[in-house]
């Protein structure tokens, strides 16, 4: 862990992830403080939980009320892991997905790659150190599948219901898988282009409000900075959507891989090593990205963005999310030629309900 990080820490001795930040052991003994505030929290109304006191160490309480703005109570995180979505916009779960369901996922992955299935919608990209060379279908030429919403096998991860019981405790009831992914980052080909830059993912998305939007992201593999693991910035999530662009990155970005405009590389960020089936449930506005590949593997990892369906979608014109609909749109009207189309009645072509009630997305 970046040593810069480990001095921002509260002093909270049972903070969940001080010590690996890389999970929850959901069996660690809760300190006495974290007890307390559990008993506090169990008196709460669902919608509008509010603390009066809040421990910053295990010994002392302050006197400010805090709310808890991030997080619903469902009954299935405990204080400790409420608490450190709140402070730091994303948890992670240890081995929540089966090695069945993994390797069930990568066959389908291989079978799309090897061209053997065709999927309505399906985007397959290549990694731009590779996109003018000879295409072979073969998983060494596809860096990223977008958007498998109509793969009966794939979309079966965005229903798995024990993450759709933790995507509950972040966007309530009901819930819709408004954009799903793949991603099997390629070896780095030496001219870095494998990173993902520093983002919100909410530049992307034209609905609102950001804390009812959650992203889970399944390691289909052991994942480390070897390989080019997600890079968090802890407690962005409570900030506001920045400005993005292009990184100014030598050896060439891939189409559409926008970052924070302005990054600070000296920002304190956290490493999320994983292992196979671990899943990290993160925040919209959440800063994150990946590091290089440096081995000659191709890292694996499944994810879904989920939303609310109480969302509402909104006209990002002369908002800063601007350039990435022009962008979208370019592609749609080369691809599909989008004529009446809006982004808004893309999104929700895509978006498939997983539970509950279709209000409003
Ligand atoms: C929260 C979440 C949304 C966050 C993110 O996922 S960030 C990344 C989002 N990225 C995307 O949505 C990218 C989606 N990708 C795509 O739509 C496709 O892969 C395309 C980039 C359009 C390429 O589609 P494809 O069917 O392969 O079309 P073509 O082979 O005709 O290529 C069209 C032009 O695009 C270029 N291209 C293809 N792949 C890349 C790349 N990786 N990086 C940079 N440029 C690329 C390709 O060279 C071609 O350019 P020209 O020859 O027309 O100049
Ligand atoms: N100018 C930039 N704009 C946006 N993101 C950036 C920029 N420079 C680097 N990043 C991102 O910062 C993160 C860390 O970058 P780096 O290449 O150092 O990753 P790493 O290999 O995981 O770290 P390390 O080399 O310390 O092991 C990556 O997600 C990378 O894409
Ligand atoms: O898996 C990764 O490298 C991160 C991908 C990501 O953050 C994204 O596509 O939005
Ligand atoms: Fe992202
Ligand atoms: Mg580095």
């Amino acid at each position: 862990m970046d040593v810069a990080y480990k001095r921002r820490l509260p002093t909270f001795s049972s903070y969940p992830c001080v010590r690996d930040h890389t999970g929850i052991q959901p069996d660690r003994k809760m300190s006495r403080a974290a007890e307390r505030l559990r008993l506090m929290i169990n008196h709460l109304d669902r919608s509008s939980a509010t603390i009066s006191a809040v421990p910053t160490s295990t010994q002392t309480f302050t006197s400010h009320p805090q709310t808890l703005r991030f997080t619903h109570d469902t009954g299935l995180l405990t204080p400790e892991q409420r608490l450190f979505y709140e402070e730091n916009g994303f948890i992670l779960i240890k081995n929540l997905v089966s090695e069945e369901d993994i390797d069930k996922f990568r066959k389908a992955f291989e079978r799309i790659c090897r061209q053997e299935v065709k999927i309505p919608g399906l985007v397959v990209m290549r990694d731009v150190a590779i996109v003018k060379s000879e295409f072979v279908p073969d998983e060494k030429a596809v860096s990223k599948l977008q958007d498998f919403q109509e793969d009966p096998e794939l979309f079966q991860y965005c229903n798995l219901p024990q993450i759709l019981n933790y995507v509950e405790c972040f966007t309530g009831p009901n819930i819709m898988a408004m954009h799903t992914m793949l991603i099997n980052k390629p070896p780095d080909a030496g001219k870095k282009t494998s990173r993902h830059p520093m983002h919100q993912d909410l530049h992307y998305f034209p609905f609102r409000p950001a804390d009812s939007i959650v992203c889970a992201w399944t390691a289909m593999e052991k994942v480390d900075r070897q390989n080019g693991c997600l890079v968090v910035l802890p407690g962005t999530h409570t900030g506001t959507l920045q400005e993005h662009d292009y990184p100014e990155w030598e050896g060439g970005v891939n189409k559409m891989y926008h970052g924070v405009r302005g990054y600070d590389p000296k920002h304190p960020r956290v490493h999320l090593e994983m292992e196979k089936g671990d899943t990290v449930f993160f925040h919209s506005l959440l800063i994150h990205g990946s590091g290089m590949n440096r081995t000659q593997g191709f890292r694996k990892a499944i994810s879904c963005h989920y939303a609310s369906a109480d969302c509402y979608y909104f006209d990002v014109k002369g908002t800063s999310q601007e350039n990435i609909e022009n962008e979208v749109k370019d592609i749609a009207n080369r691809k599909y030629g989008l004529g009446e189309m809006t982004l808004k009645d893309i999104w929700a072509l895509r978006g498939r309900l997983v539970q509950g009630e279709r209000t409003s997305l």
